[in-house]
């Protein structure tokens, strides 16, 4: 019988188009560019059926003996909550932090606008009834999702206003009774090639009048006339070598709509631009999907972390004062993170339909400084094992015969043999120097949004009363007091 993880694999055989250097990627799973990822995934997936591990990913939807993802699950109590926490926090030890779009943040967002479907019912007569038939065949299906926000890269510098943007960025073309059909592009949608489904909005500041680009969908990607465009491969199927890249290229796509359809229950929302806004910035749906990503967030670090004391102690560096403060500031970096992940959850409080969401200040802090401590972090592992990471060979294996016996003498570490040095070295530049490695920066930096405006966006949204009333209050009050002048403060 096949597992859930088989049938995973062969759901991805359903017509979609998958573009990889200039051709159409047909048999995913045994492409070399997907097969390692996807071994990944099917591992994954297969633990929600594994009776001894299962509790710490899943639960069981009432009525159903399958088990379904926690990333499903509408947490109203703080174990609910705690479930979710460990649920993220297992996949993400299981690929140290490095697979971000294991599709448990979309099927939060999902499950997020799914809990407040009461309050986002407002916004239109058939959204409640929309997602929760979505989110139950989410749930049920297993689906994965993955989501595609970002407008094309074009100018940024014009708006919609400019006829140029306005044709390429996603908006309707035409309306029939059945639904909407879609042109124009998408980038990034992380997982893209196989993922189920994509869900579609902007980040765009709409005026009313741009009701053709206000929208918030969910297209599957075998739709006709979706193409998924895939960013050159980092896959590296030598495992001992590249043990990331074999196994964690979770690979970036843009997707162009050329006239898609998309039937009137998979369109969220259309054409009414404040309505669009609302959803997007629902509380509850960002939450429990933001929550994710910092949970995961911790396991990366923590693993940069491990590759830098293993690096230290290999080479026998560890003993030097600057070496353990640039160790030690990582373990500030993992406890900063936890810790506001932590805050996130005792600070949690209900909605107004009684779901527990997650702080999100904690969250949007851990999200910003985040995009600061991976490089920071990449820096300081960089710095740790200088010049070692280049002069590391293909492999010992490669080099049985003559100059055996010299590569066992001149790789040889302070604590450990040439063979484990090596490879620990090339899981490290795997990390920092590889393609694969590079795009993980990125990510870091970018994965969140710009982080300019992001960082930005915690003061514009700040209760700034909170913080400069006490500076107020001492002027006054020094006025008054300490001073033979007399102010007066209103
Ligand atoms: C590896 C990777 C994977 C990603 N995966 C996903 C995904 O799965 N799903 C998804 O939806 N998105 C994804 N993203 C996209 C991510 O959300 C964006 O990269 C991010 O929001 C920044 O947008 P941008 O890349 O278009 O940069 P831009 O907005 O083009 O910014 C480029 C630079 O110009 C500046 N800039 C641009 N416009 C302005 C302005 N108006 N005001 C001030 N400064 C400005 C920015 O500060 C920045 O420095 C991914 C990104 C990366 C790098």
């Amino acid at each position: 019988m096949p597992t859930r993880g088989d049938r995973f694999i062969s759901s991805l055989a359903d017509g979609r188009n998958v573009w990889l250097n200039g051709a159409k990627a047909d048999n995913l799973s045994d492409h070399p560019a997907f097969q390692g990822t996807l071994g990944t995934i099917k591992r994954l997936f297969n633990q929600l059926d594994d009776p001894a591990v299962r509790d710490h990913i899943g639960f069981a939807p009432s009525g159903r003996e399958a088990y379904a993802h926690s990333s499903f699950l509408v947490p109203y109590s703080a174990q609910d909550l705690s479930k979710r926490s460990t649920a993220f926090n297992y996949w993400a030890k299981e690929t140290h932090g490095m697979m971000s779009r294991l599709s448990d943040y979309g099927r939060s967002m999902i499950t997020g606008w799914y809990a407040a479907k009461e309050q986002l019912g407002k916004l239109d007569p058939h959204f409640e009834s929309k997602i929760t038939s979505y989110y139950q065949d989410a749930r049920d299906r297993d689906l994965f999702l993955t989501t595609a926000i970002l407008d094309p890269q074009i100018d940024r510098s014009v708006s919609l206003d400019d006829n140029r943007i306005a044709e390429r960025f996603l908006h309707v073309v035409r309306e029939t009774s059945d639904g909407i059909i879609v042109r124009g592009a998408k980038m990034i949608a992380t997982g893209a090639p196989y993922t189920h489904d994509f869900i579609i909005f902007s980040f765009l500041q709409f005026d009313k009048k741009d009701r053709k680009h206000a929208h918030i969908l969910i297209v599957p990607a075998n739709s006709a006339g979706l193409h998924i465009v895939c960013r050159e491969s980092f896959a590296d199927s030598r495992e001992q070598n590249h043990i990331l890249s074999s196994r964690y290229e979770e690979m970036d796509a843009v997707l162009f709509f050329d006239d898609v359809f998309i039937p009137w229950e998979r369109v969220l929302l259309y054409g009414d631009s404040e309505a669009v806004l609302k959803l997007r910035a629902n509380k509850t749906a960002n939450s429990l999907a933001f929550h994710q990503t910092v949970v995961r967030y911790v396991s990366k670090l923590e693993f940069v972390t491990g590759v830098a004391f293993a690096i230290a102690e290999a080479i026998g560096v560890n003993g030097y004062l600057h070496i353990q403060e640039k160790l030690g500031e990582l373990i500030t970096q993992v406890d900063t993170m936890k810790a506001l992940v932590i805050a996130s959850e005792t600070t949690a409080k209900h909605d107004e339909s009684g779901v527990l969401v997650p702080e999100i200040s904690f969250i949007d802090t851990a999200r910003n400084i985040g995009t600061k401590f991976y490089p920071r972090a990449i820096e300081i592992l960089q710095q740790i094992g200088g010049g070692g990471f280049v002069q590391t060979p293909s492999g010992m294996e490669d080099f049985y015969g003559p100059i055996s016996k010299l590569m066992h003498l001149y790789f040889e570490g302070a604590s450990v043999s040439a063979e484990k040095k090596i490879h620990l070295f090339k899981l490290a530049w795997d990390l920092i120097g590889s393609p694969l490695g590079a795009r993980h920066e990125l990510y870091e930096r970018f994965y969140a949004g710009d982080p300019v405006r992001a960082y930005a966006n915690q003061y514009v949204k700040s209760d700034k009363e909170a913080f400069t009333d006490p500076v107020w209050k001492l002027l006054k009050e020094a006025g008054k007091y300490g001073s033979k002048r007399n102010y007066t403060y209103t």
